[in-house]
């Protein structure tokens, strides 16, 4: 076998896995013995193959998905050798890599051994061979990753409201973070105000900073630090800074000291008659729910510090127009998504003048907002605010001529891709080509008409998008068990206020009953929803105005919803306290949209987790995704060409077992309850079509003839009409067997740290005391 190239398998980062055992083979290894060749051939010498000057093997730069497999590297001159007896291997080197071997441990031996080597008796004591011992690496380490993940993830679990911020020690200016932020503002905690000196630097009024005082934000973030003074100074800023880094008050504070400026300039205070103020800042949010909230971080930044704050108005679809646009008669800061407030600025009403003069315009998670849906109406509104007086285009002479814009504009997110990043920042300059085809995005940026050449570029995390308080990991399950293994994730982490997010309305509709029935205080949220559903789902996954009954089939708990199942139209801006874990249950179609999800939890200093569930065929794509987020910050970090490696989280298989049971009957009933819903809205639908056309409807004719037609889907549609055709008894039996389920004790057999880590009293759990096992929470979605 000399001569030959052996090539061994590189697990990631395999210095920072080692176990105890394998330092154990190593250190009892240390001192090899040498073996004299017999005459004529070359010394041998048993090595440790650490000790091997390895070399790399190029590899292809796509490789697919081999859990852990980043290399490999080969090694010269190196013998295996079988023991006789008990078929140990051990390596020995021959030739010139002995003789090397044989130098530099002479060398060694010198230095700091006295003592003589023992005497190779053919063969290496400990049994571990590479390979085998290879994978107790990786089972350990991934087992302690995950065991890590929940650790992290539950360590703010059970404090006190307010006490369970962690921040890192390494982060002081993030420790105010931690003890406040908006989300306390429902508390009673506004009585003691904390000491703003730290704030003094950025020269702000004393209401504000009386303002920020009672709302204990002891510290300006650091986008905060670097923004505000270039706002105040009058600078239009792009500002790039990780999710839940404070942006909102980045700009939301200058907009205010505009405010209080302005109001102590003016000779006489605004007459309620003058119905033709302007406002003095717009700010565009890509969601409704977004919009809603920045409403509620500046009213609270303005009402808090004792004087009058500015008159706040959102413009958002969903709810009631005239009351909306009662409000923005008196507004100084209109918040709008594009589609509604684009509605009311073209109905008229003289919206349009008024906001030509505002003094900010705002484009919050600017990316989002001029790349995706809303293309159209952010381009007539910005259209509208630059046109010239129409008179004047047409040569009017009398026409006032538009005094020159005077707005700034501050464009916020936490994501930018570097091509825009750059244009942002006025580095690169926009290509006519691009500029003619409408639909780019350049188009937009160009239409945001920056009153500078070039914006102040504020990137305070340049090699980071993602919150430093995040964990991230990923659990593989069959594609058709995802269900089963969300459900057991959240079991396990019960105590946790959960995000689940997916890509499909539909999703979010068949998942949110599927865990209600499984005792899961989940709650949904989708872009189909009324508003006013959408608005509360939110509140009360916020643990705000908690109504005495937890969900619609929650009838006991009392308690806030624990899981809140989301499309993306959560993924954005959302700042909902003590998220403590996000759940991918469909990969992120975009890296984007990865770093926006995971950022509604780790917040504000604090830590969370944010774990994929992917089936087999997903895994590739998502590693790729998640590297591509991390690209910078690990080659910054020296992780080398490999980049960021997201790890695989071990689910004890044993306990997904046995829930499984469980799961297949809270889905099945689950399936019933949306089909028979979708058949009664088909047949209102179909009814009246019928009726308009003057025929009968027969809804089972008409089914069967679908099913007699051959085609796709099929095999679904006979799924769901069997889903349907439940009987009310056979529904009822459904729910008295999962009920039974539900009340037996889960023969867990996981770990004990596992489920502690998970936030389930093991101890109880073993006695069958009084605490809750597991998915015993009583009657949640369980009627009789
Ligand atoms: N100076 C401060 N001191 C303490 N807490 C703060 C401070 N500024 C903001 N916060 C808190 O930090 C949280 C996150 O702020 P914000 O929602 O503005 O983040 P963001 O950067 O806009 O996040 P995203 O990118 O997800 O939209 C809020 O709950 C807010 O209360």
């Amino acid at each position: 076998m000399a001569q030959e190239s052996k090539k061994r398998r590189l697990p990631p980062k395999i210095s920072a896995m080692k176990s105890k055992k394998r330092q154990r083979v190593e250190n009892g290894s240390r001192d090899q013995p040498i073996l004299t060749g017999k005459p004529g051939k070359p010394a041998r010498q048993v090595v440790r193959l650490d000790d091997l000057p390895w070399k790399e093997v190029e590899m292809p730069d796509r490789l697919d998905d081999f859990e852990g497999f980043f290399g490999l590297e080969e090694i010269d001159d190196v013998d295996v050798v079988r023991g006789p007896e008990n078929g140990t291997v051990s390596y020995v080197a021959t030739g010139k890599r002995a003789g090397e071997l044989q130098r530099s441990h002479e060398q060694i031996k010198t230095a700091d051994r006295p003592s003589a080597d023992p005497e190779f008796d053919g063969g290496i004591s400990d049994s571990a061979s590479w390979s085998g011992f290879e994978d107790e690496v990786e089972e350990n380490d991934r087992t302690k990753d995950f065991a890590r993940v929940l650790d992290e993830s539950t360590k703010s679990v059970d404090k006190p409201k307010g006490k369970n911020a962690h921040p890192r020690k390494e982060e002081p200016i993030n420790k105010p973070l931690a003890q406040m932020s908006f989300a306390g503002l429902s508390d009673e905690e506004l009585d003691d105000d904390v000491d703003t000196t730290a704030w003094q630097a950025l020269k702000l009024s004393p209401e504000t900073l009386s303002s920020l005082s009672r709302l204990k934000f002891a510290n300006p973030t650091i986008i905060q630090q670097s923004a505000i003074p270039e706002i105040l100074a009058g600078h239009d800023v792009v500002g790039k800074a990780s999710t839940g880094s404070g942006k909102t008050l980045a700009f939301g504070i200058p907009i205010l000291e505009r405010y209080l400026q302005t109001k102590s300039q003016m000779s006489k205070p605004h007459k309620p008659e003058d119905d033709q103020k302007s406002p003095l800042g717009l700010i565009l949010s890509p969601t409704r729910e977004l919009a809603h909230q920045l409403d509620a971080h500046l009213t609270a930044l303005c009402s808090s510090g004792g004087f009058e704050g500015p008159s706040i108005a959102t413009l958002t679809g969903g709810l009631s127009l005239q009351k909306q646009q009662r409000l923005l008669k008196d507004a100084d800061i209109v918040i709008g998504t594009p589609g509604r407030l684009w509605e009311v600025m073209s109905t008229g009403q003289g919206l349009i003048e008024r906001l030509k003069k505002i003094q900010f315009l705002v484009v919050d998670e600017a990316d989002r907002l001029l790349s995706e849906g809303h293309f159209k109406e952010v381009e007539e509104i910005l259209n509208a605010l630059d046109r010239e007086d129409d008179r004047a285009d047409a040569g009017d002479e009398h026409a006032e001529k538009e005094p020159q814009r005077q707005r700034q504009t501050l464009v916020f997110s936490a994501t930018f891709h570097k091509g825009l990043q750059q244009k942002l920042a006025g580095k690169s300059s926009y290509s006519a080509s691009l500029m003619d085809s409408k639909e780019s995005m350049e188009y937009l940026l160009k239409k945001l008409n920056f009153r500078e050449d070039k914006p102040k570029f504020i990137d305070v995390n340049p090699v980071s998008q993602m919150a430093s308080g995040l964990k991230e990991g990923l659990v593989e399950c069959a594609g058709e068990e995802k269900d089963l293994y969300l459900y057991a994730l959240l079991l396990t982490h019960i105590k946790l206020r959960t995000l689940v997010f997916t890509n499909s309305i539909a999703a979010v509709r068949r998942l949110t009953p599927y865990l209600q029935n499984l005792n899961v205080s989940a709650l949904a949220l989708h872009s189909q929803m009324p508003q006013k559903a959408r608005l509360r789902a939110i509140e009360r996954f916020s643990g705000r105005n908690q109504p005495n009954s937890a969900t619609t089939n929650a009838k006991s708990s009392g308690t806030a919803a624990s899981v809140l199942v989301a499309t993306d139209v959560a993924a954005r801006g959302l700042d909902i306290p003590n998220v403590q874990l996000i759940i991918h249950y469909h990969m992120p179609r975009a890296a984007d949209t990865y770093v926006h999800r995971s950022g509604r939890t780790a917040r504000a200093g604090l830590n969370g987790s944010s774990i994929l569930i992917c089936a087999p065929e997903e895994v590739a794509g998502v590693r790729r995704l998640v590297a591509k987020v991390h690209a910078s910050s690990a080659a910054a970090n020296g992780a080398g060409k490999h980049g960021y490696f997201i790890r695989t989280l071990d689910i004890d298989r044993r306990l997904a077992t046995r829930l499984k049971p469980r799961a297949t009957l809270a889905k099945k009933l689950a399936d019933a309850m949306l089909a028979k819903e979708r058949k009664s809205s088909e047949d209102d639908f179909m009814r009246a079509a019928a009726e308009e056309l003057g025929v009968d409807y027969d809804s089972e004719e008409f089914e069967r003839e679908a099913i007699g037609r051959r085609g796709r889907g099929n095999g679904r549609k006979k799924k769901e009409k069997e889903a349907r055709e439940l009987t009310k008894a056979e529904v009822g039996a459904l729910r008295a067997e999962l009920r039974a389920l539900l009340a037996k004790r889960v023969n867990v057999g996981v770990s004990e740290r596992y489920l502690t880590a998970g936030g389930v009293d093991v101890d109880e759990l073993m006695k069958g005391g009084t605490g809750e096992f597991l998915g015993s929470v009583q009657d949640i979605g369980i009627e009789d």
